[in-house]
C-alpha cells in the first residue's frame, strides 16, 4: 500500500445562498487537486451554502435546494480525488450540519457535526440536531477522521476517532475572526494533537458574511505540535499538503509557512475585507461618505479605497457655519492623498429652511442638541440622495466608543448601510491610522505612504455641530472612556471592580448609564465587521428596555 497521501486545502470564500457559484469554486479547486495528483480536496464547513446561513437552514426549500446542488456536484466528482465539502443534510433522524465526502460520482460519506456551538455569534442548537459521531473514512492510503469545526474544540470526537482507527484528523471550519483568535485556535488544536498523537489539518473559511469575518489562516500540525503548513490570513489560497507514513504513523511534510499578521494588521485587513465582501456580495461597486476632516471619516475613506479602489469612493464635504477652515483643508488633503473624488455640498441654506419651517413650533424654546442634530440629519439627507442617484452605498463612520455611549445622531450621522469602524474603539482608530500610514500591503488598493495627514490624527476630535465644540466637552477623555467600556463590555466587569481598578465611580456610572440607554440606537445601527469577542450585535444581546443598574 502506498505510504503517501496528498491533501489539497481549498481555503476559499463562499457566498451565502450562491450554491452554483460556490460549487463552481469547489470544482475548480478539485480540478487543481486532480492535476496535482491529490487523494482528496478539502473545502470548509458549510461551503456549498456559505456560512453562516442562519435561519435559512430552517427553511425546507433552502435545504432541499442545497442537497440537490450537492448531488449534482457529486455526479461531477469522477476520475480523481475525493472532494470533502460542507453542506446541510436532512433525513428522518434529524437536521444536520454535515460535511459530505464525494467520490466516484456519488456521495461516499456524510460526517455529521456532533458538538453544536451556541455561544457568541453561534446558535446552532436552534438550527441543527447533534449528529452521531461518525467513524473515520478511508481515502487513498489513509484513514481520516473528520471532526467538524466545534467538534475539534472538545476532546471527545477526536478521542473516538482515534479509538476507531483514524490516522489523520482533518477539520473543516467556519471559524469567525476576533482579534488574535489564531492563538486561541492553535491552543485548541495543539490539545487535540497531544491527546491523540495524530497530525491535524485545520482548514478555515475565508471572507466576510454580514458582520462576521472568516480569516482563513488554516494550518497543519504534526504530532509534538510542529507546524507543517500555515496558510495566509484573510486571503483565498489553494495548497497541497503531502503526508508520508513512517514507523510512527503519518506525518505532514513541512512546507513554507506564510507569516501571520499582528493584531493591528489583522483588524485592518478584517475591516477592508469585511467592507469589500459586504459590498461585493450585496451587488455594490461604489461607496459614498461624508468626509468631515476628522479622523473617523478619514479612516473610513482609506479603508474604502483599500477595499474597492479610490476611483469607487465618493467623498462629500458638507460644511455648515460651524465647519472650520482646518476641516475643509484636511478633508481636501485626505481625498487628494488617496486619489478619491471630493465634492462639496453646503448645508447652511437647507438648515435655514428647516429651522424657518419649524420656527412657529419651536418659538420660545432655547437652542440645544435639536438644532445640532438637524445639521447631522441634513447631511444624511444629502448623502442618501447621492447614494440613491448614483448607486454608491453610504458608509457610516461611528467608532465603537461612540456607538457604545450613543454619541451619534439617529437618522443623522448614523445614516448608512455599513460601518467599517463599528467594533473599533476610538483610541484604536488613532493607532490604526498611524499603522496604515506606516504600512502598505499588496492587498490594499489604495496608495502607500502617509495617506492620512498627521494633523487629522493629532487634532482634538470635534463633531463641529456648534462653535468650538469638542468631544471631550460631553465625554470623558477617550483613554478613560475606552478603558471603562472595555471592562464593561468585553470583560463584563462590575462597577465595583472597575472602581477598584482606579476609575472614578461617577464616571463609571455615567458610562454604564449611557451604554444601557443607547441600546435602542445600536439596534437601529448599520452592521460592521466584528473585530472583538464582544461586538455589538450577536455577541452581546441586551434588552432595549432595561431599568437595571449595577449598584456596586
Ligand atoms: N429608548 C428609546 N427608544 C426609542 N427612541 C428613543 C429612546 N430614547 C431616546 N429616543 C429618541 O432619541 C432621540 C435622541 O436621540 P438623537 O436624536 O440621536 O439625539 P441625541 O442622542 O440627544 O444627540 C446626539 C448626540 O450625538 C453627538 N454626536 C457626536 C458625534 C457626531 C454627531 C453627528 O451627528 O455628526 C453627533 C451629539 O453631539 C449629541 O450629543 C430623542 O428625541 C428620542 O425621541
Ligand atoms: N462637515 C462635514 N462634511 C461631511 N461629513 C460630515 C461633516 N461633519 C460630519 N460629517 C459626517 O458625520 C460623521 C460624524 O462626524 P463628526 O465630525 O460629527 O464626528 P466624529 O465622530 O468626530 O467623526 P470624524 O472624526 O469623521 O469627524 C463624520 O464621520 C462624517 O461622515
Ligand atoms: N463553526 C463552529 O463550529 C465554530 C467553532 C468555534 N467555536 C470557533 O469559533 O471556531
Amino acid at each position: 500500500m502506498a505510504d503517501t497521501f496528498r491533501l489539497t486545502l481549498a481555503q476559499l470564500n463562499p457566498t451565502v445562498g450562491a450554491f452554483e457559484a460556490n460549487a463552481a469554486k469547489a470544482l475548480d479547486a478539485w480540478e487543481e487537486g486532480r492535476r496535482a495528483g491529490a487523494d482528496m480536496v478539502m473545502l470548509p464547513e458549510m461551503f456549498l451554502t456559505g456560512y453562516q446561513a442562519q435561519d435559512l437552514v430552517l427553511k425546507p426549500a433552502f435545504v432541499q435546494d442545497a442537497m440537490a446542488a450537492m448531488e449534482r456536484l457529486a455526479a461531477r466528482i469522477t476520475d480523481g480525488p475525493a472532494l470533502g465539502i460542507g453542506g446541510p443534510y436532512w433525513d428522518d433522524t434529524g437536521h444536520y450540519n454535515a460535511w459530505w465526502v464525494l467520490r466516484d460520482g456519488k456521495v461516499a460519506a456524510r460526517i455529521l457535526k456532533h458538538n453544536l456551538p451556541h455561544e457568541d455569534v453561534f446558535d446552532e442548537y436552534r438550527l441543527f440536531d447533534s449528529g452521531q459521531i461518525s467513524g473515520p473514512v478511508r481515502i487513498g492510503a489513509a484513514r481520516v477522521g473528520i471532526p467538524v469545526c466545534e467538534d475539534s474544540w472538545h476532546p471527545e470526537v477526536a478521542e473516538t476517532l482515534l479509538e476507531t482507527g483514524a490516522e489523520i484528523l482533518i477539520v473543516p471550519n467556519g471559524s469567525p475572526y476576533f482579534r488574535d483568535k489564531q492563538d486561541v485556535r492553535m491552543n485548541v488544536i495543539v490539545s487535540r494533537v497531544v491527546e491523540t498523537g495524530l497530525p491535524v489539518v485545520y482548514l478555515n473559511t475565508v471572507g466576510g458574511q454580514d458582520d462576521q469575518l472568516f480569516d482563513g489562516a488554516s494550518f497543519v500540525l504534526n504530532p509534538h505540535g510542529e507546524i507543517a503548513a500555515q496558510l495566509p490570513a484573510f486571503e483565498e489560497c489553494v495548497t497541497h499538503v503531502d503526508f508520508t507514513r513512517g514507523v510512527e504513523g503519518w506525518r505532514a511534510v513541512p512546507q513554507g509557512l506564510t507569516p501571520q499578521p499582528d493584531a493591528w494588521e489583522q483588524d485592518y485587513h478584517a475591516m477592508v475585507l469585511g467592507l469589500r465582501d459586504y459590498l461585493g456580495k450585496s451587488g455594490f461597486r461604489k461607496v459614498v461618505l461624508g468626509l468631515s476632516g476628522g479622523v473617523d471619516s478619514a479612516l473610513v475613506a482609506v479603508i474604502a479605497a483599500d477595499a474597492i479602489g479610490a476611483e469607487n469612493v465618493h467623498c462629500v464635504m458638507l460644511p455648515s457655519r460651524h465647519t472650520s477652515q482646518g476641516s475643509l483643508d484636511d478633508a481636501a488633503a485626505l481625498a487628494h492623498r488617496i486619489g478619491a473624488r471630493l465634492d462639496t455640498v453646503e448645508i447652511e441654506g437647507s438648515r435655514e429652511a428647516v429651522t424657518g419651517a419649524l420656527a412657529h413650533i419651536m418659538a420660545g424654546t432655547e437652542p440645544d442638541s435639536t438644532e445640532e442634530n438637524i445639521q447631522s440629519r441634513l447631511r444624511g439627507v444629502m448623502l442618501m440622495a447621492i447614494s440613491n442617484k448614483f448607486g454608491g452605498m453610504l458608509l457610516t463612520t461611528g467608532n465603537k466608543s461612540e456607538m457604545a455611549v450613543g454619541y451619534c445622531t439617529i437618522y443623522g450621522d448614523m445614516s448608512g448601510g455599513y460601518n467599517p469602524l463599528k467594533d473599533l474603539y476610538k483610541t484604536r482608530v488613532f493607532e490604526t491610522c498611524r499603522w496604515r500610514n506606516a504600512n502598505h500591503r499588496p492587498w490594499m488598493k489604495g496608495p502607500a505612504g502617509e495617506v492620512i495627514p498627521t494633523v487629522i490624527i493629532d487634532k482634538p476630535p470635534s463633531a463641529e455641530l456648534r462653535d468650538n465644540q469638542k468631544d471631550q466637552d460631553s465625554l470623558p477623555p477617550y483613554e478613560v472612556l475606552d478603558a471603562i467600556l472595555e471592562r464593561l463590555v468585553e470583560d463584563d466587569q462590575s462597577v465595583a471592580e472597575i472602581v477598584a481598578a482606579g476609575f472614578d465611580r461617577a464616571t463609571v456610572k455615567r458610562v454604564e448609564h449611557l451604554l444601557y440607554i443607547s441600546e435602542w440606537k445600536r439596534f437601529q445601527s448599520a452592521p460592521g465587521p466584528r473585530l472583538t469577542r464582544r461586538a455589538f450585535w450577536l455577541d452581546r444581546r441586551y434588552p432595549m428596555v432595561n431599568r437595571w443598574r449595577d449598584q456596586g
